[in-house]
């Protein structure tokens, strides 16, 4: 029996005409190792929780964008130690071009608004859900894609721009029944870190190169993360004072450390000044321990925190003000955030904030004899018409049968075509709640 059907014996198993594909071994059903299906379960819950992403992106004014999911490879060429660079899902395609599975949506935004130039007047406040690769040796039985909600805001140089996506994602939070008990965001600045380091004698292009290696303080043992800080020829000094300044957690105590002139403390002070306007106070704090991942970032960064430390970060983003010019465009600052489709579905589950998402069918329509057929797709036609959802019986069954399926779809009533009704231009309806039985005009009903 050929694995897929060749139209000869159809799916009932009868022996099928002589096959013209070749008899297989029958092929492996799951996806791709670190891949997921949505069988229609999952997809009303991420459909439920992409409606939440664009729903606030609406709100506050953004327009949707999206990218290939394959781009160049050097969109992600970045010297810095970056673990996305390390798992970027990269090949070689018929052309020999070097492309690569998007690991990250960013790169993809800044690509389009370079392209649009000045085309498009600044600033620019774009959204994106899509897809993102990584390839991890699945020794460690990570997934391999996830799907990431993105808000961008380009052109903007003040923290407003900053204070605004946090709000966004507050918002997105709260409309799903999550408060500021259950997560906070971290913020911080990377100039923080600048500045500290503008008191050693270290070349500049070291800046990212430490941000990385920060990024990993909760994830590698303190040894591991000095060795690597020293690697990088920073100077034994620097590192120790660099540790003691990470565990800092308050603003004023930054401000003992560093002196108020720094811009890193006024652009956090305005900051804080902003969430209480946006009403989100309780939702952040200051760790200068934030550095995030991404080589790109040159101010504030900040992540979502689960406050039980089950977690990882649910989402996380910053200040991007020199991307652009990487790719050798004008400089144009810019910021954003990732928000995955992962941990926040942890979370929900974790807090029992999972929706009840069920198959709603508001009619089952069901001819009562073969050659009633026809006349149930009228039915069928005039309800969809209308707007009502229908789930048409497609082949004669037992009502039996049929009274099993339209509690599985969950349909509010049940539309009988009979031979008496029919010839009076009528039908069966069942209203499956109460189950009220009578018949009416096909063209009374609604
Ligand atoms: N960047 C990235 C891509 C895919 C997954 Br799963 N995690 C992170």
């Amino acid at each position: 029996q050929s694995a897929v059907d060749n139209g000869g014996g159809g799916r009932s198993g009868a022996m099928s005409s002589p096959s013209v594909l070749e008899s297989v071994e029958k092929i492996d059903v799951n996806p791709p190792k670190g891949t997921r299906d949505f069988p229609p379960e999952d997809m009303r819950l991420r459909n439920w929780l992409f409606h939440h992403f664009k729903e606030v992106s609406r709100l506050y004014g953004f327009e949707e964008v999206d990218f290939p999911v394959l781009e160049s490879e050097a969109l992600y060429i970045r010297k810095a130690g970056e673990e996305i660079r390390d798992q970027l899902y990269c090949f070689e395609d018929r052309g020999n071009r070097r492309v690569a599975l998007r690991p990250e949506l960013t790169p993809s935004l800044a690509r389009l608004v370079m392209q649009k130039g000045k085309s498009v007047p600044l600033p620019l406040k774009w959204f994106a859900v899509g897809q993102c690769w990584r390839y991890e040796r699945m020794t460690r039985g990570r997934r391999r894609e996830h799907y990431q909600w993105n808000m961008d805001i380009i052109g903007v140089p003040e923290v407003t721009a900053e204070a605004e996506i946090i709000s966004s994602i507050v918002t997105f939070f709260k409309r799903i029944g999550i408060t500021s008990s259950d997560v906070g965001f971290k913020v911080s600045s990377r100039k923080v870190l600048q500045e500290l380091l503008r008191r050693y004698p270290i070349p500049e292009d070291l800046f990212s190169k430490v941000c990385i290696i920060i990024d990993k303080i909760e994830k590698i043992p303190i040894d591991d993360i000095k060795k690597e800080l020293k690697s990088t020829g920073i100077p034994e000094e620097a590192v120790e004072e660099l540790l003691e300044l990470l565990s800092i957690k308050s603003l004023t105590k930054l401000e003992e450390k560093l002196g108020g002139s720094v811009e890193a403390i006024s652009d956090l002070k305005q900051l804080f000044l902003l969430a209480e306007n946006f009403g989100y106070s309780d939702w952040i704090q200051f760790d200068a321990s934030v550095v995030r991942g991404l080589a790109y970032y040159t101010g504030i960064v900040f992540e979502g925190f689960d406050r039980e430390g089950k977690l990882r970060a649910i989402c996380g983003g910053g200040r991007y003000d020199k991307l652009l010019s990487t790719f050798g465009g004008d400089d144009v600052p810019a910021c954003g955030f990732g928000f995955g489709d992962a941990v926040i579905v942890e979370l929900l589950k974790e807090k029992g904030l999972l929706p009840e998402l069920s198959l709603q069918v508001e009619n089952i329509v069901c001819a009562l004899d073969r050659d009633l057929q026809g006349a149930a797709a009228t039915v069928a036609t005039v309800l969809r018409e209308k707007g009502q959802t229908v789930d048409l019986i497609l082949e004669s069954k037992p009502l039996k049968w049929v009274f099993k399926r339209a509690a599985r779809v969950n349909a509010q009533r049940l539309i009988l075509v009979g031979n008496t009704e029919w010839q009076k231009g009528m039908v069966g309806v069942k209203i499956l709640s109460s189950g009220e039985q009578f018949e009416i005009k096909l063209d009374e009903l609604e």
